[in-house]
């Protein structure tokens, strides 16, 4: 993974419990209603006390009744108060959910291309719904047994105490008897919970991709192999979850014995100065319901340290996204460049780049210029570096040493929104979005007109065919819509970027799924709009038939411009440039199939 802000798990649990603070009628209710639930607990076994003591011994009927009717209210406050501290707790825990989720969407769509490159889609995913599920429970459900369970303990020791100060101090050595079983545990365990997480994003990963690639996988038959793939990591997972339960489950009995022990010696004990008259009935059965209230904590307190790991595991991977580090980013002082104060001039002045965390210099040396208005082709063999040299000026990565220019500013001084919206790229790789057909070319400038729409589709040579479907411009793309073939996919994202108000357009090898009579009727239409716009234009090309009319082509070869020039010059100069050429003309196929 790319370099992070080191996040542990108890100070991600805190920053969890920090957003409490945006909820503080959640929290004001939920506090009131649990301490009213505490209170309305502890008077309980005194109204026992109070009946069997005054009524029930002193054949007392009046009291009797009376502490049935305070017990009737005693239940029904129990239940409002207990909804209060649920709903509330409910309500919070939902919307840290969604304020989490949010945060960690939009990390993701500012991270820069190269945390991507480390980091699996499914991971991703796994942070954003199960890790958040998780912290949603811990608040929801957890944070309030503890809470309720530390006060209750705190509170019923006390009255134990004044109670019979003996019996409560038998009663009470469960309490660092628990807590030096729990933490044991804790310290124990912690690693294991965060390993069901890690099993499960890995999980979710090998389906990701399995999904992506499902043609790839028919195609190769190797549908079995990867059943077997998935169920191995899916046995590693119920391996990890079966431990976890393990663990939990062995902690329960010792966790039963001690509580059961303690009732034995209360019992015992108080029994004997019951008899000793020392004690009423009354009191025994009042101080054996406390025992309840002190002991049923502390195992509530064991219930949750499970949970807790977990969440504290979950919120340390959901923190790692939203600390991670943007390698890309604005400088302070970052310049905004203006519509119309863009000339469209691109300068590399000795450019060297290495992909983050690579050790192989991808591009050495590279200068070049590319005039405002001008057509500037990159040709070259299979992973020459074409891509990376395009990637540099819209800054999806920045270079490791010299300097990219884009009218004479290094592009790391200006606005990355300013200098993105100048420079549209279209990728060979052409992913739509499920929507209309309208929506996606839209995509970059959602208020355009179907006028508008229609003449960039015109420009894509895709209007005609849309024109053949029922729905046309409103016919669904993407997962729920209709399939596209790959070249029109491409000539719809050829559509979405000629919308935009460019300065500079890059073509990634745009046209790479497209026949050849269409790719040059593409061409010969951003010539005009070339033309039109004083727009300069960056294509990378694999047809060299394709681009020989360009003002200039740069020949690249491992990472270096070996050549450039017009087509002519590049003929007479360089040797690999004629060769690539005489093989297409001789195989008319396109430069990485001869090479590769
Ligand atoms: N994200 C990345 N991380 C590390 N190395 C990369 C990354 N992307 C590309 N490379 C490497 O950089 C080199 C240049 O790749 P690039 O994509 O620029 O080549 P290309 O000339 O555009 O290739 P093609 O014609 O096949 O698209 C290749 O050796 C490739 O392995």
């Amino acid at each position: 993974m790319p370099e992070q802000k080191s996040t542990s798990a108890t100070p991600s649990l805190r920053r969890v419990l920090e957003i409490l603070a945006s909820y503080p009628w959640f929290v004001f209710v939920g506090i009131i209603s649990l301490l009213l639930l505490i209170t309305t607990n502890a008077l309980t076994p005194q109204l026992f006390r109070w009946g069997i003591d005054r009524g029930i011994s002193e054949n007392n009927l009046d009291v009797v009744f009376k502490c049935a009717l305070f017990l009737v209210l005693a239940a029904v406050g129990r239940g409002i108060f207990s909804f209060g501290q649920n709903f509330c707790a409910e309500s919070i825990s939902q919307n840290v959910a969604y304020r989490l989720r949010n945060q960690v969407f939009s990390k993701t769509q500012n991270l820069s291309l190269s945390y991507y490159n480390n980091t699996s889609s499914g991971q991703l995913l796994t942070r954003v719904t199960s890790d958040v599920e998780q912290i949603r429970t811990f608040i929801g459900t957890t944070l309030l047994q503890v809470t309720s369970g530390f006060i209750t303990l705190i509170t019923s020791s006390i009255i134990v105490f004044t109670m019979n100060w003996k019996l409560a101090l038998i009663t009470l050595t469960a309490i660092p008897l628990a807590v030096f079983l729990l933490s044991q545990f804790f310290k124990k365990n912690s690693k294991l919970f965060g390993m069901v997480q890690v099993k499960l994003a890995n999980l979710n990963s090998i389906l990701e991709e399995n999904l992506i690639g499902v043609r790839v996988v028919k195609a190769f038959v190797r549908e079995k192999s990867e059943i077997s793939r998935y169920t191995t990591l899916n046995g590693e997972l119920l391996d990890v979850n079966i431990k976890t339960v393990k663990v939990v489950r062995n902690l329960f009995p010792v966790l039963f014995l001690l509580s059961n022990l303690i009732s034995l010696a209360v019992i015992g004990f108080g029994g004997a100065e019951v008899i000793g008259k020392q004690f009423s009935l009354g009191e025994l059965i009042a101080f054996n319901s406390y025992l309840v209230f002190i002991l049923q904590p502390v195992l509530q307190i064991g219930f949750a340290a499970g949970v807790i790991a977990q969440a504290s595991a979950s919120a340390k991977r959901v923190y790692e996204i939203i600390d991670a580090k943007i390698d890309i980013s604005n400088n302070p002082n970052a310049i905004v460049l203006g519509l119309s104060d863009i000339k469209g001039e691109i300068k590399f002045e000795n450019v060297g780049f290495r992909y983050p965390g690579s050790t192989i210099e991808t591009l050495k040396n590279i200068s070049f210029e590319a005039k405002p208005g001008e057509f500037i082709a990159i040709v070259g063999m299979t992973g020459s570096g074409k891509s990376s040299i395009a990637n540099l000026i819209p800054r999806f990565y920045d270079v490791t040493s010299g300097i990219v220019r884009v009218d004479g500013y290094d592009v790391r001084d200006l606005k990355l929104e300013s200098l993105r919206s100048h420079v549209a790229t279209v990728f060979q790789d052409a992913t739509l979005f499920s929507g209309t057909i309208r929506e996606n070319i839209a995509y970059g400038l959602p208020d355009s007109s179907l006028e508008q729409i229609i003449e960039a589709a015109k420009i894509a040579q895709i209007h005609d065919f849309i024109s053949t479907l029922p729905d046309g411009y409103d016919t669904i793309v993407g997962e729920r819509g209709i399939g596209l073939s790959g070249g029109q996919k491409q000539r719809v994202a050829i559509a979405r970027t000629v919308l935009t108000d460019f300065q500079i357009l890059i073509l990634d090898d745009a046209t790479s799924a497209v026949d050849a009579k269409t790719a040059s009727l593409i061409l010969e239409s951003l010539e005009e709009l070339r033309q039109a716009r004083q727009c300069t234009i960056i294509a990378i090309a694999q047809r060299i038939s394709s681009i020989r009319n360009a003002d200039k082509i740069l020949l690249v070869d491992k990472g270096e411009v070996v050549a450039q020039g017009k087509h002519e010059e590049l003929l007479a100069m360089s040797s690999l440039y004629a060769g690539i050429l005489a093989s297409q003309i001789q195989q008319n196929q396109p430069i990485s199939s001869q090479i590769s």
